[in-house]
């Protein structure tokens, strides 16, 4: 099973066609870079991946996600996959509550098993974004306190304490000063190899370090690199 397989994916409006044609597959154990300059629909494509376009915005052409016809599917019907191909989106979402309660937001509404393991499983996440030091001893602190590389990772804490089986970053590090780049994207290399991930990123250096394939998309409907694939 491959973790995405795209084929001529393009995304439109009623009036308009916004992004594509794109075609790329993911293998499983893979992490690639999606690019392309603002407005060429980077994040949209994210979205599409996992069911979430506006419903005024049509998708065409083949989308599976770990093996799920994408396109065939409502939204609604799409919920156990998002639990499966996570996105964290570009802004992280902070919720109102501590820290602990943050990572365990997706996992206690997903994952049926006692308290006690539940906390093992986001105490995990907080370890493998590499949080677990700055909070263990105020994991009931308001996670509205953390600093903006913190609530970063705590955003993809969340998501890895879902296990899952493909992470798609929106731009993880855009809005964050240089050091907490680098903290993210420290994480971001220690997941490599263990976790299947799509970085949308600007910064082809970024992707370069982080990917092992990247997909140029062009700006506007009929970008020249359009679909491209290629093995860095
Ligand atoms: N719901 C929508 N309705 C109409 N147009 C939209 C909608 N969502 C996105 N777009 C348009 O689709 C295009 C792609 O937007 P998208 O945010 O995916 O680009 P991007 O490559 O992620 O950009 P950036 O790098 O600036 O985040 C843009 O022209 C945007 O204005």
């Amino acid at each position: 099973m491959n973790a995405a397989e795209v084929r001529d994916l393009t995304i439109r409006t009623a009036q308009r066609p916004l992004v594509g044609p794109v075609s790329f597959t993911l293998p499983l154990g893979e992490s690639m870079g999606l690019c392309g300059p603002s407005g060429a629909g980077k994040s949209t494509v994210l979205r599409a991946l996992v069911g979430l376009l506006p419903e005024t915005l049509q998708a065409a052409g083949e989308v599976r996600v770990l093996d799920i016809d994408v396109t065939a599917q409502s939204p609604a019907a799409l919920s156990d996959l998002r639990a499966r191909a996570v996105l964290v989106p570009q802004v992280p979402i902070v919720f109102p509550g501590g820290i602990l309660a943050n990572v365990l937001f997706g996992i206690r509404h997903v994952v049926r098993a006692p308290r006690g393991k539940l906390r093992k499983r986001a105490e995990s996440a907080l370890v493998e974004v590499g949080l677990w030091n700055e909070v263990a001893e105020r994991l009931d602190a308001p996670a509205g306190d953390l600093s903006v590389g913190q609530r970063q990772r705590l955003a993809l804490a969340r998501a890895l304490a879902l296990d899952p089986q493909l992470i798609l970053l929106d731009e993880p590090t855009s809005s964050l000063d240089g050091a907490s780049a680098a903290e993210v994207e420290a994480t971001l290399q220690s997941l490599r190899g263990r976790r299947t991930m799509i970085l949308v990123s600007h910064d082809m250096n970024q992707v370069e370090r982080l990917c092992s394939t990247t997909v140029a998309i062009g700006a506007g409907h009929q970008g020249a690199a359009a679909g491209a694939q290629s093995m860095l």
